[in-house]
């Protein structure tokens, strides 16, 4: 069960929890709590493209996952008026997959290209001059008789969307004029996300339910959202339907998430880290595989958040468990790790 509330866009999940996860996903900035800056940096940027009638300019947008990176993209669409053409990078096999989209752009159109770091590098390069000139040159034939055909395209804007900007290259990096970070959000702001939420699936939450569920979910608004669908469940057959903090304790601990809204696997790679390998350093495959779990989760899904919250940090030998980390397990640290002498 645990493995779900992480899960990105749909996968794995039934048709009525699609369906409730679109229900949930706000459609205009208004709707969309948070990420203040970024929001109102975009919300200038939409407004004056679309005075001069220009396409807005390109737009990436990366962080942990969660956080609202898609919905994001389908806001900005909305408010520009345009058509989305959703793809992502990992499918996008060749050119002419590319080529296929990008020539069926009406103008101003936005393309949205997920987990963008994972684009083929032939592809890759064949977007640098569509993004940069709105042209695409097609080899049309091969052998002898081969020959580059240049197309124009509907001036458009290419949405990136990626959790591992460091993976991206530097000339795609450059082509992006927009470069927006999402950050984790903070308690208050989730709170506000899980009453949102908990109104659209017509279930009554308490306020100091709707604030527990939201500091345990990892800063993560899809982690708030899945906690409260489960936590409603409880509600229902353990309760009387209405979320109270009772409840939603008792949800919280059949889901593992512990009382500072680490999850198992949270616990598990800190717990690893400290006990199989004396606190550290180590590094991130030797962890991966001690955990069961493939090394990029980690760094994407896991790592992050760890390093955000004070338990794990980054050195150039590897990961470190923290004072902190040693705390929330109840281990002593062993000698020459004791309080002081961490750096
Ligand atoms: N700022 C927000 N306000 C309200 N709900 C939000 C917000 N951000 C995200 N959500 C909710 O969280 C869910 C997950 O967000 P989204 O799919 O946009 O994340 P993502 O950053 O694209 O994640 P991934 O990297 O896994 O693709 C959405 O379905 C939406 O309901
Ligand atoms: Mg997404």
């Amino acid at each position: 069960m645990r493995e779900d509330y992480l899960k990105s866009d749909g996968e794995g999940q039934s048709a009525v929890e699609k369906e409730i996860e679109k229900a949930l996903r706000p459609l205009s900035f208004e709707d969309f709590t948070g990420q203040q800056k970024v929001v109102d940096n975009i919300k200038v940027f939409v407004q004056a493209a679309k005075q001069r009638s220009e396409p807005l300019d390109h737009v990436l947008l990366h962080g942990p996952p969660g956080l609202g990176k898609t919905t994001l993209s389908n806001i900005i669409a909305n408010e520009l008026q345009a058509n989305i053409k959703i793809t992502s990078g990992p499918v996008l096999d060749k050119p002419s997959d590319l080529a296929g989209l990008l020539t069926n752009l009406e103008p101003h159109d936005v393309l949205f290209i997920d987990e963008i770091h994972r684009l083929n590098p032939i592809v890759e390069e064949y977007l640098y001059s569509a993004m940069e000139d709105f042209r695409i040159d097609i080899m049309l034939d091969s052998g002898p008789n081969a020959r580059s055909v240049q197309i124009g395209l509907n001036p458009f804007t290419l949405i990136g969307a990626t959790t591992r900007a460091g993976l991206l290259t530097s000339p795609l990096r450059a082509r992006f004029g927009i470069n927006a970070r999402l950050e984790y959000y903070d308690s208050a702001l989730l709170t506000k996300i899980v009453n949102r939420s908990s109104a659209i699936l017509n279930t009554p939450i308490e306020p100091d339910a709707a604030f527990e569920i939201a500091r345990r979910s990892r800063g993560t608004p899809r982690i708030s959202n899945n906690l409260l669908r489960r936590t409603r469940d409880f509600a229902q057959i353990k309760g009387n339907g209405t979320i109270t903090k009772a409840i939603a304790q008792i949800a919280l601990k059949a889901l593992d998430v512990d009382e500072n809204g680490l999850d198992e696997m949270d616990n598990r790679i800190l717990l690893t880290i400290i006990e199989k390998f004396k606190g550290g350093p180590v590094g991130i495959t030797t962890i991966a595989t001690a955990v069961g779990e493939e090394s990029e989760t980690i760094e994407e899904v896991y790592e992050p958040f760890l390093i955000q919250e004070g338990y794990i940090k980054r050195t150039s030998r590897g990961r470190e468990a923290t004072e902190l980390a040693y705390k929330h397990l109840k281990v002593v640290p062993p000698l020459g790790k004791r309080p002081g002498l961490f750096d």
